[in-house]
């Protein structure tokens, strides 16, 4: 028996997309502004590559400007910070994304200081991680973002929950905790120096993996009825006959599916709504940079 319903990532990315769209072309119409993203991106990375187009895509598809800075790997600190600062001074900018990891010559926390908080549309800046922390506005990060849409498509309600995240980055795991606290869950965080792993994952009614260990989390390890949302993209070494790896996740999918009531596939569930969510900050940012209230993107 396959019991889990399966999380649609891409359909309710899409309506998020859609809002945001609106969004748009109310901001042209009404203010005479056209909301625009830069993406910087450093070296070659292939899987990189890939983001990056579907970002540029999905941005213009939405209305807005596109940009993108392509630079060699050997790129110097003190040239990116400089490309950086002419961004932050440009008035048809309202977003900068600059692509991570950087090549290791750039000391990333300097870059992502860098950035205007007011164009941080990835939330990175301490900044907006601070006012987010206290609640105070801020922009707020893309993929835990998603995360939460998605947790709130099969449980409008989140209060009261017991939400395990596996993984304490500053880009998923710690900020997703934040969120997470933000809609009155009780939260733990669970790193590589937790004792007994799958004892803590099986207290979790919304169990969250963001490690980067393919299909690291088996079915025994979810709590029966939990919802699970599998944040990690991982891709296996090719199997004769194909091309590529296969794209899965940080979930053991199949076993999962088995034990929970709600579950996110890979692809297809967190990393499309990253892209949506990050459109919707970028519109907020115009909006903002314009003196207007944010407007709410929950699909
Ligand atoms: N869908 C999307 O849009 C996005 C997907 N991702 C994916 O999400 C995953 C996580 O990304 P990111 O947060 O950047 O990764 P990081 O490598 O920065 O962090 C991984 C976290 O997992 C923890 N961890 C590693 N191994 C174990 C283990 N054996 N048991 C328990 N915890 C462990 C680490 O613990 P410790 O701190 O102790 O080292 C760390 O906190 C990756 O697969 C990435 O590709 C990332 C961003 C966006
Ligand atoms: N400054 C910065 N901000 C980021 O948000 C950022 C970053 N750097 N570096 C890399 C990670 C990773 N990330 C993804 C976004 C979308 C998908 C996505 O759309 N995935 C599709 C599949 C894509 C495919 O087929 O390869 C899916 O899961 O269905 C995945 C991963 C954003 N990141
Ligand atoms: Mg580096």
């Amino acid at each position: 028996m396959s019991g889990a319903q399966i999380i649609d990532g891409k359909q309710v990315a899409q309506q998020v997309r859609g809002r945001v769209a609106e969004e748009v072309a109310a901001l042209k119409r009404d203010h005479g502004v056209t909301p625009g993203l830069t993406v910087v991106l450093v070296g070659e990375n292939p899987a990189s590559q890939v983001y990056v187009r579907n970002k540029s895509r999905q941005t213009e598809a939405a209305g807005m400007v596109s940009t993108m800075h392509k630079l060699p790997a050997e790129t110097s600190e003190a040239d990116l910070l400089a490309l950086v600062a002419d961004l932050n001074e440009d008035p048809s900018v309202h977003g900068i994304l600059v692509q991570l990891p950087l090549p290791e010559q750039i000391d990333e926390t300097r870059v992502i200081e860098a950035i205007s908080p007011a164009k941080d549309v990835d939330g990175f800046h301490p900044e907006n991680v601070g006012r987010v922390a206290t609640g105070a506005g801020g922009i707020a990060p893309c993929t835990p973002l998603g995360c939460v849409i998605l947790a709130k498509t099969v449980q409008p309600d989140l209060t009261g929950m017991e939400a395990v995240i596996v993984g304490r980055s500053n880009i998923v795991g710690k900020p997703l905790a934040q969120l997470l606290l933000k809609e009155n869950c009780t939260v733990t965080i669970a790193h590589s120096r937790t004792r007994d792993l799958p004892e803590v994952t099986r207290r979790a009614d919304l169990l969250l993996a963001a490690v980067g260990r393919a299909e690291m989390v088996r079915g025994d390890w979810v709590k029966p009825g939990a919802t699970v949302i599998d944040v990690g993209i991982n891709r296996l070494e090719p199997q004769p006959g194909e091309e590529k790896g296969r794209l899965v996740g940080d979930v053991a999918f199949e076993e999962a599916r088995e034990v929970a009531s709600a579950i996110t596939p890979v692809p297809g569930g967190v990393g499309p709504m990253t892209i949506a969510c990050l459109l919707a900050n970028t519109v907020n940012a115009a909006r903002a940079i314009n003196g207007l209230e944010p407007v709410a993107i929950g699909a």
